[in-house]
């Protein structure tokens, strides 16, 4: 299983006493943390500060350096619809949350079939980041991966009993790119991926 390294002799002095209450626990669980703050004046607060997750995440972008095109999605995202943007549909790498017991590599090569039907076994990873890091304890960790047409083994668009509906767009690498510049792409991880393979050359 997929583990950082801690770098608690960073904080060792300026944090103490940590206890966390747990606020609601639906989907994802929501806790709030307190902890005593030691400032670079040596005062010491005790601060508190909601944290918000369930499993940490992956996401992954394939992409063909043959024929030069990329495979994302496009879904509903109700907090971006909320949040009054694009109608809440966002064109996305595919993604998700790890399951149980699952490592993120695996976790990788189950969503690409379930979101695009895709059979990837390339995979390359490029990084494992916060997302959102004053709110989220989510780490999700990031894969390019090569495709060919010949890996396209079924019609892709989601889990129906997870009430997904999702749009498989297989689009040109350059097509996607001008797609971050107009924002039609504003999704953080897609953004990475794609930037990631043109500075590497990689298509
Ligand atoms: N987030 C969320 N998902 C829910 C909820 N209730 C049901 N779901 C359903 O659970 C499924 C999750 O699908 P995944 O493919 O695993 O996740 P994702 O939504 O694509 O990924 C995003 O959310 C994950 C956390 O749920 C993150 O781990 C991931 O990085 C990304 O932000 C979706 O069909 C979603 O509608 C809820 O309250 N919250
Ligand atoms: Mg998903």
């Amino acid at each position: 299983m997929w583990k950082r390294e801690k770098h608690l002799e960073v904080t060792d002095n300026k944090i103490k006493n940590v206890t966390s209450k747990v606020l609601s626990n639906i989907w994802a669980k929501l806790e709030q943390v307190s902890f005593d703050f030691t400032f670079k004046n040596g005062k010491t607060e005790r601060l508190r500060h909601e944290v918000y997750g369930k499993a940490d995440g992956v996401a992954v972008l394939p992409y063909n350096p043959t024929t030069k095109n990329v495979v994302l999605s496009k879904q509903f995202r109700i907090p971006m619809y909320v949040a009054g943007v694009k109608n809440g549909f966002s064109i996305e790498v595919v993604g998700g949350s790890i399951d149980k017991n699952e490592s993120p590599e695996t976790s990788v090569i189950r969503e690409t079939k379930e979101e695009i039907g895709y059979s990837i076994s390339e995979i390359e990873k490029v990084s494992t980041v916060f997302l959102s890091p004053g709110l989220m304890r989510e780490q999700v960790h990031l894969y390019v991966a090569k495709y060919t047409d010949e890996d396209k083994v079924e019609s892709g668009g989601g889990l129906a009993e997870e009430s997904e509906e999702i749009t498989v767009l297989e689009t040109s690498f350059d097509e996607a790119l001008k797609m971050i510049e107009n924002q039609e792409i504003i999704d953080a991880r897609t953004i990475m991926l794609l930037y990631h393979l043109k500075v590497k050359g990689s298509i």
